[in-house]
């Protein structure tokens, strides 16, 4: 590969996302064509209820498509295994922890099942990556700490190790910077920016934080009612996507400041 050539990692093909009953079907959005290059920041935006979850869904097969076509590595979604899909994509979810007994160790030590043995022992190799994935995101010091022990922060930091310790080139976050102050959104999108130049990795998460979205990505995805837009955040600004975002009846975008004013 030569050095202008682009390494698409995860690609979306006339994608058709929504919900399916035996009675209905109801179509989100449709038309989604987007292509995510290898090692790239990627943050998914949009108003409140425009499908961004949905969508994240959908790209890691936790819902089907409603049409159209996902591929990841180059191989359609629809053909890969779970555990195959495990071994090249971790996902971070807003959900609540199931067992937020476990240490952080232990947590983070999840991240190695798609690689262990049927009983789970993990191996030397495993350990060592586990120390690592605590150390890239700053934690080694919470390791024996148990889960409840931990602000929101910190548990955020202990679920991207998580995904850091699951070793894939693709890691989706929803919505990694809730419940989080300014500093701690910052400083967990600045990590995620830092990821994926250390380590190669795809890092995409969908976010409300807009402004710092457009500073530290490389790429955005912007869904709004009529279309979903994917490129560079200056380009996106310089397009005037931003403006369609929200009504304009309270908040405006400055597209000097990159930023939204309130009117
Ligand atoms: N399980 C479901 N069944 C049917 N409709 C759903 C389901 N989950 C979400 N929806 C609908 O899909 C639409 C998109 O929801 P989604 O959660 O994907 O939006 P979002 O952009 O992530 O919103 P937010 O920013 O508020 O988290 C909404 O209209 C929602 O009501």
């Amino acid at each position: 590969m030569t050095k202008n050539e682009k390494h698409i990692i995860l690609k979306a093909e006339q994608l058709s996302i929504g919900y399916k009953t035996k009675k209905a079907e109801t179509v989100i959005a449709s038309n989604i064509n987007f292509e995510l290059q290898k090692g790239q920041l990627i943050g998914l935006v949009g108003a409140n209820g425009i499908g961004k979850s949905t969508l994240l869904r959908t790209l890691i097969k936790v819902q089907p498509a409603l049409s159209g076509r996902v591929f990841l590595n180059d191989k359609d979604l629809k053909t890969t295994s779970t555990l195959e899909l495990a071994k090249q994509l971790s996902i971070v979810l807003t959900e609540p922890l199931m067992s937020k007994n476990l240490s952080v160790f232990e947590l983070v030590a999840l991240g190695r099942h798609p690689y262990t043995n049927w009983v789970g022992n993990l191996t030397d190799s495993d350990n060592a990556i586990i120390e690592s994935s605590l150390e890239q995101v700053n934690i080694l010091d919470l390791k024996a700490k148990r889960c409840y022990e931990l602000s929101d922060g910190q548990l955020q930091k202990a679920m991207i190790a998580r995904a850091l310790a699951q070793d894939t080139d693709v890691i989706v976050l929803d919505e990694p910077t809730t419940h989080l102050d300014m500093y701690h959104k910052a400083y967990i999108l600045k990590l995620l920016q830092k990821l994926t130049k250390d380590t190669g990795k795809t890092i995409l998460f969908s976010s409300h934080e807009i402004d710092l979205a457009i500073q530290l990505c490389d790429t955005m995805i912007v869904m709004s009612k009529d279309t979903i837009v994917c490129d560079q955040p200056c380009r996106l600004i310089s397009d005037g996507i931003f403006e369609s975002l929200f009504p304009k009846d309270l908040i405006v975008f400055d597209d000097k400041s990159g930023s939204f004013k309130v009117t």
